[in-house]
């Protein structure tokens, strides 16, 4: 089902609103790298925000290495940035706080 993508304002709005998230090249998504103390913090902070992704059925493009999580956040059905993806920045942000991110 398609989604409406976000405007030039809204894209901004977003940027500024969660300043540790960077538009990717293309501008069709934002990236943020998270460090933890250790795997475990790490893994719990994954299984918090793959329980909630699956929720509101948005999944996050993630990558995992030890301690370090690197997330893009886009939306397939909009072929770039919609509200959902600011939406699961906010989780992502607070449970990333919750977890003791750096
Ligand atoms: C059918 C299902 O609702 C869609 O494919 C959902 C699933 N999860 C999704 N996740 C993301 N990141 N973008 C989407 O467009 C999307 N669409």
């Amino acid at each position: 089902m398609p989604v409406p993508s976000l405007c030039d304002d809204d894209r901004d709005a977003l940027l500024s609103a969660h300043p540790l998230w960077r538009l990717r090249g293309d501008g069709k998504a934002i990236e943020r790298t998270l460090k933890f103390a250790d795997f475990n913090a790490a893994f719990g902070f994954m299984t918090r925000v793959a329980l909630h992704a699956d929720k509101v059925d948005h999944h996050p493009e993630w990558c995992n290495v030890y301690n370090r999580v690197e997330i893009t956040l886009t939306t397939h059905d909009a072929g770039g940035l919609s509200a959902r993806d600011a939406q699961m920045a906010a989780f992502i942000d607070a449970a990333a706080i919750a977890g003791g991110a750096g």
